[in-house]
């Protein structure tokens, strides 16, 4: 059976997960950290990864971003967008007021996954500034060792999947800074993965210009506009080799095998610039239930 790795068990990826990966039947297999998830795949633990790559809060998820340019080379096999609605959550009995609604001052501690803190932080400043705010690697894992520690005022910031699974309350739902709060991952893997088609197929390629080409930036794009191929991001990614030098990853909207975009990649190729391609996958707008009433979910 196909395995695919992914964060904890009721994180944000198991949700996002499911409701791709639900629909072929996948085994999900659980880790602790992200790069304990790309290297299951590279060791031939797993088949697949998924990995959170950027928010619409929080951009994109440079830890991740780096691990899928520099440390493996795994190619992208399909991308999707998932909705996650982050909530506040601890033991009730301990962290809420008479009325129910939570005690802001008896909680002294907020756990979660970076992405997640970031997408809540006006909420967080507006009423848990006196807190100590730590990151951990996943949300799920915050809402885990907050359900291991009661009566010390800790509280987490994660899914209400995640407090039913673990015993706790959602002190307060809806602690996300803004409604259109939406994820893109990446399914990564040696090789392609079966799912529906869809009608939107995009490549992403890693481009590194030449040190001594004025004007290649402006080039590598030209390339795609005068063969009116629609760009849909750019991202400079430091080389790490010395600061002030960069690598621009771009996804384009086409499959790599058209006649125009290699032909395209050869032209950037031409003036000195290398191209990598890190995959060219179907693309899947929300599968959030539902946006697509379509997918599996709990
Ligand atoms: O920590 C998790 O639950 C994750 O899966 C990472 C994450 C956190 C917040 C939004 C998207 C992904």
């Amino acid at each position: 059976m196909t395995k695919v790795a992914l964060l904890p068990v009721v994180s944000t990826s198991d949700e996002a997960a499911r409701s791709l990966c639900g629909e072929n039947g996948a085994e999900r297999v659980y880790y602790p950290m992200i790069s304990d998830v790309f290297l299951s795949t590279v060791d031939g633990k797993t088949d697949y990864s998924v990995i959170p790559i950027e928010n619409t809060i929080e951009g994109s998820v440079n830890l991740h971003m780096d691990w899928l340019l520099h440390e493996v080379d795994l190619p992208i096999q399909a991308e999707w967008i998932y909705p996650s609605r982050q909530q506040l959550i601890g033991h009730k009995a301990e962290l809420a007021g008479e009325d129910g609604s939570p005690d802001y001052s008896r909680i002294v501690r907020v756990l979660s996954h970076p992405v997640a803190m970031a997408q809540c932080h006006t909420f967080l400043r507006a009423h848990l500034q006196h807190a100590e705010w730590e990151h951990v690697s996943s949300t799920a894992e915050a809402v885990k060792i907050v359900s291991e520690n009661p009566g010390r005022g800790w509280a987490a910031i994660g899914l209400t999947l995640a407090a039913g699974h673990y015993g706790l309350d959602v002190l307060r739902p809806g602690v996300t800074d803004h409604d259109n709060n939406y994820t893109r991952f990446l399914l990564v893997g040696k090789e392609p993965f079966t799912l529906r088609e869809s009608p939107v197929r995009k490549t992403s390629i890693l481009v590194t210009l030449p040190e001594d080409f004025p004007g290649a930036l402006h080039q590598v794009l030209s390339a795609f506009a005068w063969r009116r191929i629609n760009l849909a991001r750019i991202e400079s990614r430091p080389t790490k080799k010395r600061l002030g030098t960069y690598h621009f990853v771009i996804d384009i909207e086409m499959a790599l095998d058209t006649v125009l975009l290699p032909a395209a990649l050869q032209e950037i190729e031409a003036i000195g610039c290398q191209v990598r391609v890190l995959g060219s996958y179907p693309s899947f707008g929300s599968t959030a239930p539902e946006l697509t009433g379509t997918s599996e979910s709990e």
